[in-house]
């Protein structure tokens, strides 16, 4: 496809001179773009496809980057980024190197605030009028453009609620199109399929209740009817609201039929969507259907199990137990900080609970699992997925923390399984009748052995496991790193020894004893942050017990890691093979 106009535009100031026909025309080719580059170089697809016309209209209409745009979680602003100077690098989307598969100032004066996880948009405006407000600066306006799901999330909330009573140039657009990643949940979310269907008495609209000006609901693939309604939004101060109804993959048949697939669809051929085959014959099974198939097997022995999952079904493979018991198994929405305190209220009530959140996310709840879970030592089963480093979706969503964070709190059980069956198997033990909640992270993506399904068996916790002997170095490793260390140990010899410490919390003790009377260097591995993690608690012990031997740490170092393959970002952060040889080298 040629692109006549797209081509053209080098900023949203090339847009200004457009006719509404050459919008169209752009809208056209925008969409064909996105769609091009994102089948060969992968990415969030839905979302930007849907808001095209949006993205136009806003550009259009609007002082970009003088007035200021934000996008809610950001997976939606290809467009954006196509239309403001990163036309050419777009190819370039989500690798090593590239720019972000998410808005992020640093990479362009048109991406206002950072983003990649959900809700904070309206918050964010809201600090920028604010602040414009305090500058005297008056006439700027402050947009944030947020999912139906997403506005569904406690913070959004919080920020509707504060604007209301602000006075503030703000205007949220909420782009609903219905679904998250995948279909949207909750009583707001009927409220809204009502609004889209004329249901609108206005002395119970919800957003006028909070002092907004409500606009809407219109069509937002109307690139006419936007721009008509986003000019006369600019000429009204405070807070304002537009509902805008879009489809989600609009333009591609495919993405449109199959929204929850083609959220992020790997490759595909851009002219029909048609997914190119990515065979998973004989390949191990991901770790997160190993948790998604285990629970369901669990849930089919004990009644007491419940799952919980905030909006990430398919992410997270609750799916299987939502379809088996739907009545035992819950997606309550974006809503991270909800999800584990109602696993707390759960738990009181004697039901064993597997929330499952990504690592990631669970840094919003962290309150939550201190206050509502561990103080109360209430048995919720914490499944981090997504554990480490993730990939293309870069700092925003490497879940690098958990270890740290989880590893301060009292009470709390924390482990990293080694792989696939020692998940299977933490599973299993989770919920025989412990009295303290645990946590259990895993990492994105394939185990390592294709044999998974193995009988149950519990492992004892805080118990550690010796995978090979040494006489002078020994190699302490939790988590599924223990592959890099597995593949580096093959270079060496009889001399270095392999422990998996399989739990952070509490550590085996027993075994770290024996391992510090008998080596006289160790290594510790983690693919967590290197500050207050693992290596620390291994430190810790040794100055807890007066040991005096070498000890080096290898994790993440104290700085965010970019977007890119999880092997590249590996070896940036120093947990890859071939550093760990070099480490075992230089330590022996
Ligand atoms: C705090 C947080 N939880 C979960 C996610 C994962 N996530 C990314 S996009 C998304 C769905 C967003 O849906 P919506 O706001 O309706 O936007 P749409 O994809 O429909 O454009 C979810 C759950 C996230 N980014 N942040
Ligand atoms: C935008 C967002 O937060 C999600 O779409 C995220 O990218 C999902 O990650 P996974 O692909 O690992 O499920
Ligand atoms: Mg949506």
């Amino acid at each position: 496809m040629e692109y006549q106009i797209l081509n053209n535009i080098e900023g949203p100031e090339n847009l200004k001179a457009l006719s509404l026909q050459e919008l169209q025309l752009l809208a056209k080719e925008l969409r064909q773009y996105i769609i091009a580059v994102v089948a060969v170089k992968e990415g969030h697809l839905g979302a930007s496809l849907g808001v095209v016309e949006l993205t136009i209209a806003l550009h259009f209409v609007f002082d970009t980057p003088r007035d200021l745009l934000v996008w809610d979680v950001g997976h939606q602003a290809y467009g954006h980024k196509i239309l403001t100077g990163r036309r050419k690098k777009f190819h370039t989307n989500r690798q090593l190197g590239g720019i972000s598969g998410f808005p992020k100032r640093e990479e362009s004066v048109y991406d206002a605030f950072g983003v990649g996880h959900s809700s904070t948009s309206i918050s964010a405006a809201l600090g920028m009028a604010l602040a414009s407000r305090l500058k005297g600066d008056l006439d700027k306006q402050h947009i944030a453009v947020i999912g139906d799901a997403s506005i569904a999330s406690g913070m959004a909330f919080e920020g509707l609620n504060h604007a209301g009573v602000t006075n503030a140039n703000l205007l949220v657009i909420l782009n609903d199109n219905a679904i998250g990643i995948d279909p949207s949940v909750g009583a707001l979310k009927e409220y809204l399929t009502k609004a889209k269907v004329g249901y609108k008495p206005k002395e119970s609209n919800i957003i006028e209740a909070l002092n907004f000006r409500y606009f809407g609901p219109i069509d937002g693939h109307d690139l006419e009817g936007l721009v008509s309604i986003l000019k006369e939004l600019n000429e009204i101060k405070g807070p304002k609201f537009l509902h805008v109804i879009t489809k989600k993959g609009k333009g591609l048949k495919k993405a449109e039929e199959d929204q929850v697939k083609y959220h992020a669809p790997g490759k595909f051929k851009p002219e029909t969507g048609e997914l190119l085959p990515k065979s998973a014959e004989g390949l191990p099974l991901k770790y997160q259907d190993v948790f998604g198939l285990t629970l369901v097997e669990l849930a089919e022995k004990n009644k007491n199990i419940v799952g919980i999952t905030p909006a990430m079904p398919t992410g997270s493979s609750l799916k299987y137990m939502m379809e088996a018991f739907p009545e035992r198994a819950f997606d309550v929405g974006i809503a991270e900080q909800h999800a584990v305190t109602l696993a707390a209220g759960m738990a009181t009530q004697g039901a064993i609970v597997f929330c499952n959140i990504y690592s990631t996310f669970l840094q919003r709840a962290y309150d939550q699992v201190i206050h509502d879970v561990a103080l109360q030592n209430l048995h919720v089963i914490f499944c981090l997925d997504r554990a480490g480093l993730v990939g293309e979706d870069g700092a925003t969503h490497h879940g690098l923390f958990d270890l740290v964070y989880l590893r301060a709190i009292p009470n709390m059980i924390v482990v990293a399984p080694a792989d696939e069956i020692e998940l299977r198997q933490l599973l299993y033990t989770a919920q025989l009748g412990l009295t303290h909640p645990m946590a259990i992270r895993y990492p994105r993506g394939r185990g390592v052995n294709v044999n998974w399904q193995l009988p149950f068996k519990a492992l004892e916790i805080g118990k550690a496991v010796c995978e090979k002997e040494g006489e002078n170095l020994a190699v302490l490793v939790v988590g599924s790193i223990i592959r890099n260390a597995k593949l580096a140990l093959q270079e060496f010899s009889e001399e270095i020894g392999l422990y998996n410490m399989r739990f952070v919390k509490p550590l085996d003790k027993t075994m770290l004893h024996q391992v510090f009377k008998k080596y006289k260097t160790i290594l510790t591995i983690e693919d967590g942050v290197i500050s207050g993690g693992f290596g620390s608690a291994i430190l810790e012990f040794a100055a807890a017990n007066d040991y005096s031997l070498k000890i080096k740490c290898l994790g993440i170092p104290d700085a965010f890691i970019e977007h890119g393959e999880i092997g590249e970002l590996q070896e940036i952060a120093g947990i890859d093979v071939k550093t760990i040889i070099n480490e075992l080298k230089s330590l022996l």
